[in-house]
């Protein structure tokens, strides 16, 4: 180990290490046009992503003046379910320099956990499809925690799936980086240093995020850690 911060990092999957905009983008046309809606071109699905896929398509339909009644929504958030779960790898790449870093992360013998909104299932998928699941210790999705009292899953902005994060790393000091005000709410509340992704999916100006750094560039990230 060198004199690197941090032992762990948490990486936010969606804007942050994967875009994965394409894919998200033809799945919630595709139930759009279910439901006889006009489709949305991916530019503005973007501002759509990082609370699950269930509240981008609730972005997507309100933002036509659409109805959200459980009958109406649910068959068309399930077609949009079924059309993810058979094409969520066909345009999602990694972003320019996630692979070097994540490299260079793992020759300092920093563990590396996914935190993502994401279903498990899919975001695992995922990472299978590009040859990745086997650089991090534990993946942990909008629904791998279950849900809390009133019904809502234990995902981001809440602190636990940063706990989790923390425990199955077994860390010491981990530090977090996403791309939107969930990551950074979720990072806050579980009290550790947050690194928000500027060219990813960001729901406001990646300066009024909050975060303790800002990068442009996914291999700008281990600077951003060492000076934080
Ligand atoms: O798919 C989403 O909306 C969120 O996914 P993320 O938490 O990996 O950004
Ligand atoms: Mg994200």
């Amino acid at each position: 180990m060198t004199d690197f911060p941090f032992d762990s990092i948490g990486l936010d999957l969606d804007g942050t290490l994967l875009d994965t905009k394409a894919d998200l983008a033809a799945a919630v046309n595709v139930a759009l046009a279910e439901g006889g809606y006009a489709q949305v071109p991916a530019e503005q699905v973007e501002g759509m992503i990082g609370g699950g896929a269930k509240m981008m398509l609730a972005r997507a339909i309100e933002s036509q003046g659409g109805s959200m009644a459980e009958e109406d929504f649910r068959p068309l958030y399930k077609v949009l379910l079924r059309y993810y779960s058979e094409n969520n790898a066909v345009h999602s790449r990694p972003f320019p320099g996630v692979i070097d870093t994540l490299d260079r992360l793992a020759a300092m013998d920093v563990k590396l956990a996914v935190v993502t909104n994401k279903f498990e299932s899919f975001a695992s998928g995922i990472l299978r499809q590009l040859g990745l699941a086997d650089r991090f210790v534990t993946l942990i999705g909008g629904d791998s925690l279950g849900r809390d009292a009133e019904g809502n899953f234990r995902a981001k902005p809440a602190a636990d799936p940063i706990h989790a994060a923390i425990e199955r790393c077994n860390a010491t000091r981990l530090a977090f980086v996403g791309d939107s005000s969930y990551d950074v709410m979720a990072a806050r509340a579980a009290d550790v240093p947050v690194v928000a992704a500027g060219y990813g999916y960001c729901d406001k100006p990646a300066d009024e995020l909050g975060a303790d750094a800002v990068i442009d560039r996914f291999d700008a990230l281990i600077p951003a850690l060492e000076a934080l």
